[in-house]
């Protein structure tokens, strides 16, 4: 598994908090990283012990957690509700003055696409985080899961609107990040993000980007994990 910084014991309190508001009878979106793993663990665990769930992983790594733990999965397209959504963050923007409160950048990990979908499908969705991962304002690289295809022109067309795009590269292979769905990696630096919804739709709109990692306006509330204890933001 993808292993970020932060505290073991920081991601463990929220994601085994996030894994506490599951309920019997509940479909369930797993997000993807590490922070998440301690909720699908948690949820392994009630499974163990008779609660009935029906899980819907977000990536390869998050499906293979939830096989080991024993979670029965479903597809998006099998069920009509997502209860509850629980999925890590790359960083969330923590300012209640700031119009951004609640804004996250994920895909550290090269699963937003499929995160986003499940995510945006859920009745209720749970951010798991550690005080790292908390920020004033919005300031990190944005990642874009591309068509193979079109990586040289998204990266000209985010050289347009004044961002650095780099090609992700595979740690243990030659060559590129490949993701899930078969699709490259942009990271794209924008430096300070000040009206995140309207690059948001900039960068949906640009052919070839099939998915960007800026989480708008989707998060309920994130529990973050501290060295002694739990604090939750309610959005
Ligand atoms: O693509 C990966 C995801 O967006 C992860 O949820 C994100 O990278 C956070 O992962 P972690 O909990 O390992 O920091």
């Amino acid at each position: 598994m993808k292993t970020a910084g932060g505290s073991a014991d920081a991601k463990r309190r929220a994601g085994e908090q996030a894994a506490q508001e599951v309920e019997d009878g509940f479909v369930v979106g797993l997000g993807t990283g590490s922070t998440t793993a301690y909720a699908i663990e948690a949820i392994g665990d009630a499974v163990a012990d008779g609660l009935e769930v029906r899980g819907i992983p977000t990536s390869f790594q998050s499906r293979q957690l939830a096989l080991e733990v024993g979670i029965p999965l479903t597809t998006l397209d099998a069920v009509e509700t997502v209860d509850l959504a629980i999925d890590g963050a790359d960083l969330v923007v923590d300012d209640p003055g700031s119009p951004a409160h609640g804004t996250l950048i994920k895909g550290g990990g090269a699963a937003h696409a499929r995160e986003k979908l499940v995510d945006a499908a859920a009745d209720r969705f749970v951010v798991v985080a550690d005080p790292s991962k908390l920020a004033d304002r919005l300031e990190r690289s944005v990642p874009l899961e591309v068509l193979p295809a079109a990586h040289s022109v998204v990266a000209d067309r985010v050289r347009d609107l004044s961002g650095d795009p780099s090609l992700r590269a595979a740690e243990h292979k030659d060559g590129p990040v490949v993701t899930d769905n078969g699709n490259l990696v942009l990271d794209c630096e924008f430096g300070p993000i000040d009206d995140p919804e309207e690059l948001a739709s900039t960068l949906s709109s640009v052919p070839g980007v099939v998915e960007h990692g800026l989480f708008v306006d989707l998060a309920d509330a994130t529990y973050v994990g501290t060295e002694d204890g739990l604090e939750v933001r309610a959005y």
